[in-house]
């Protein structure tokens, strides 16, 4: 399973987003964080591929393009998790995940679905939260719903707008290992749109830096610079390597822009 884009185009109405972006072919088992200041594009980036947004251009996944895909292979195949945590609604975590998973996976009986189900809330550690209402969780509680909503499905391309975004350190290092060893797993391919450069250096294999003049770059976790962090979000900083080896990224100051 491959990803890579070529000549895409996005934006809403006449408003352009994001111009002629390319990817390589990013590997099976792929987790790539896409970074980069606020309203460069990330999320239209992800919607985009999700089939949310109206773009041009390409984007292949295992050899044929999204656009010729069946729509059901479509739907089958992603998994998108929207920037907006899951609404407080009066069902319990199980019903919302249970719905979630056979309104995709009709393959799957409802036993397997139970399996699935089981497995993802034990990977995740909310095994307390199955009987609890979503109108009476934490944002943070929410979240974690909306991501066992995902990966439940065990999709194939995961499109995660910040799923961390509410979460503490525990549970964004919870979140951030279940996601690589489910994909990695699977040999899926994720897109994990994030503003914490630290996490997705430490967890990613891929950095896809956006900034106001589209694909600054796509990099390694080791080949992330300074000039990166400047460009991309206008300020200084240095790229250090922590006491066990794994580059980490230390904001000094705003520049002027
Ligand atoms: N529905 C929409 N209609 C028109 N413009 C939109 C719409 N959604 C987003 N935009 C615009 O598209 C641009 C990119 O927004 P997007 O949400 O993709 O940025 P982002 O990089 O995810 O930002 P952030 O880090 O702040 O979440 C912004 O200029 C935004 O105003």
């Amino acid at each position: 399973m491959t990803l890579s884009v070529s000549g895409l185009n996005i934006g809403y109405g006449s408003k352009r987003v994001i111009s002629d972006i390319n990817l390589p072919e990013l590997p099976s088992g792929s987790l790539v964080a896409v970074v980069g200041p606020n309203a460069v594009g990330k999320s239209t980036l992800l919607k985009s591929f999700a089939g949310l947004v109206k773009y041009s251009g390409d984007i292949y996944f295992e050899q044929q393009t999204l656009s010729a895909m069946p729509r059901a292979d479509v739907i089958r195949t992603l998994g998108y998790l929207p920037q907006a945590l899951p609404q407080a609604i009066s069902l319990v975590a199980y019903e919302v995940v249970f719905s979630a998973c056979r309104a995709v996976r009709t393959d799957l009986t409802a036993a397997q679905v139970e399996v699935s189900i089981e497995r993802i809330f034990d990977r995740l550690g909310i095994r307390d939260l199955a009987l609890k209402r979503l109108s009476e969780m934490s944002g943070g509680q929410r979240q974690m719903v909306g991501l066992a909503q995902v990966l439940v499905r065990q999709p194939k391309l995961l499109l995660l707008d910040e799923p961390t975004s509410a979460l503490d350190l525990h549970w964004q290092l919870n979140v951030l290992e279940a996601i690589r060893d489910e994909t990695a797993n699977a040999g899926a391919i994720a897109l994990v749109a994030s503003h914490d450069l630290n996490l997705a250096l430490r967890f990613c294999d891929y950095v896809l830096i956006l900034s106001r003049q589209g694909v600054l770059a796509l990099v390694r976790p080791d080949e992330l610079t300074p000039e990166h962090l400047e460009q991309a979000y206008g300020i200084r900083g240095r790229v250090e390597a922590c006491s066990r080896g794994f580059p980490i990224v230390l904001a000094d100051r705003a520049l002027t822009r």
